[in-house]
């Protein structure tokens, strides 16, 4: 929609043939956006050979979990010229990969152009009332950046360009972990002091394992990290805090999915983010106690009382680690 308030034209690829028909005959997507009507400068094809031809932009905001099957779809149909973006959040169990990475690999016999992710405190159905909302479009290549910065910017949807691809995908997949975790915690019936330490200490390990990774400390206190993290612990909206949230009232993993429909990404990246804070040796208490609930049948509450009960730390440790991973 933001691209076709833009005066561009947009075509959607969709494997289900039912939304195809649905967003070309009513202008709606009942499902995934209800009661908004879809501009006419966007259309729909189940080909996506189709859908791809002469495009100037090709942009993937499939699940993560998919990212692999559509990029390889894609490939020998992308034009060469195409800009190549994602708006994806996630991280790939076993082999960590970012959706970059995953995206570039896939397309590695067809193109070498360096990927762009736009990321941010974005939930679409705000972005579908045209409300004010700000985002990061980060590339290795910052020429790539601007490409999407342009594409995308208007006075309801502005976009900031930044070179921290890693800090910029690892801020935007790992805040779902925490955001489960805050609907857990609401769900356990705590408040915002449980809150606001989720989010503040949640950041605290997010840029610990992202800088040991490689990323620019300051991103995680920009729109992909601090901005994505408020948005995603504190939003109605929010798939994962609506996730988490079932869990701390009581429900299952899989009632709570179920009951979702759609994708709640911090489920896998929880998986993903877990093994890898093993393989990096970086400590992630709360992102291990959620892998805990997720996964290995702990209760919500015993995992809060063995986080407040740890050992007495002092608080900047945490900020020291970070700075010298530098
Ligand atoms: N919904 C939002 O406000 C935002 C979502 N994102 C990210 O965008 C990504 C997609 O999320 P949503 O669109 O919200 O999920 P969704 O669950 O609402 O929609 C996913 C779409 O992908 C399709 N899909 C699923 N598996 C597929 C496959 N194997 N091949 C082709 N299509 C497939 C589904 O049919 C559906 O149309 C996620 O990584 C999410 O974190 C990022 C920012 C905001
Ligand atoms: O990433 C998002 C907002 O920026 C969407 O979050 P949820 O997937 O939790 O709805």
């Amino acid at each position: 929609m933001v691209l076709a308030d833009n005066g561009h034209d947009v075509r959607l690829w969709s494997h289900n043939p039912n939304q195809v028909a649905e967003i070309n005959e009513k202008r709606q997507n009942e499902k995934y956006l209800p009661g908004v009507t879809l501009p006419e400068a966007i259309t729909a094809s189940a080909d996506i050979e189709e859908a791809v031809r002469d495009a100037a932009a090709v942009i993937l905001v499939v699940p993560a979990k998919a990212t692999r099957e559509v990029a390889a779809k894609l490939a020998g149909h992308i034009p060469a010229e195409a800009v190549i973006a994602h708006a994806t959040k996630g991280i790939e169990p076993k082999t960590s990969k970012r959706v970059s990475q995953m995206i570039e690999e896939e397309l590695e016999h067809v193109t070498h152009r360096p990927v762009v992710v736009l990321s941010g405190p974005s939930h679409a159905e705000e972005v579908a009332k045209r409300q004010p909302t700000t985002l990061s479009a980060s590339s290795v290549e910052m020429e790539e950046a601007k490409k999407v910065q342009e594409l995308f910017m208007n006075e309801n949807f502005r976009v900031y360009t930044i070179t921290d691809m890693v800090g910029v995908e690892l801020g935007g997949s790992l805040k779902n972990i925490i955001a489960l975790g805050a609907g857990i915690s609401d769900g356990l019936g705590y408040g915002d002091n449980a809150k606001a330490a989720l989010i503040t200490r949640g950041l605290a390990e997010i840029a610990r394992l992202g800088t040991k990774l490689g990323a620019n400390p300051l991103t995680f206190i920009g729109l992909s990290g601090m901005g994505d993290l408020i948005v995603t612990c504190t939003s109605v909206h929010s798939r994962n805090w609506r996730t988490g949230n079932m869990l701390g009232k009581g429900m299952t993993l899989d009632e709570a999915l179920a009951q979702m429909g759609m994708a709640v990404e911090g489920v896998r990246t929880t998986e993903a983010v877990a093994e890898l804070a093993d393989k990096a040796g970086v400590d992630m208490p709360i992102t291990k106690g959620i892998n805990q609930v997720l996964f290995h049948g702990a209760k919500a509450k015993d995992i809060v009382d063995q986080l407040m009960t740890r050992l007495p730390k002092h608080e900047m440790d945490d900020l020291q680690d970070v700075l010298n991973a530098r």
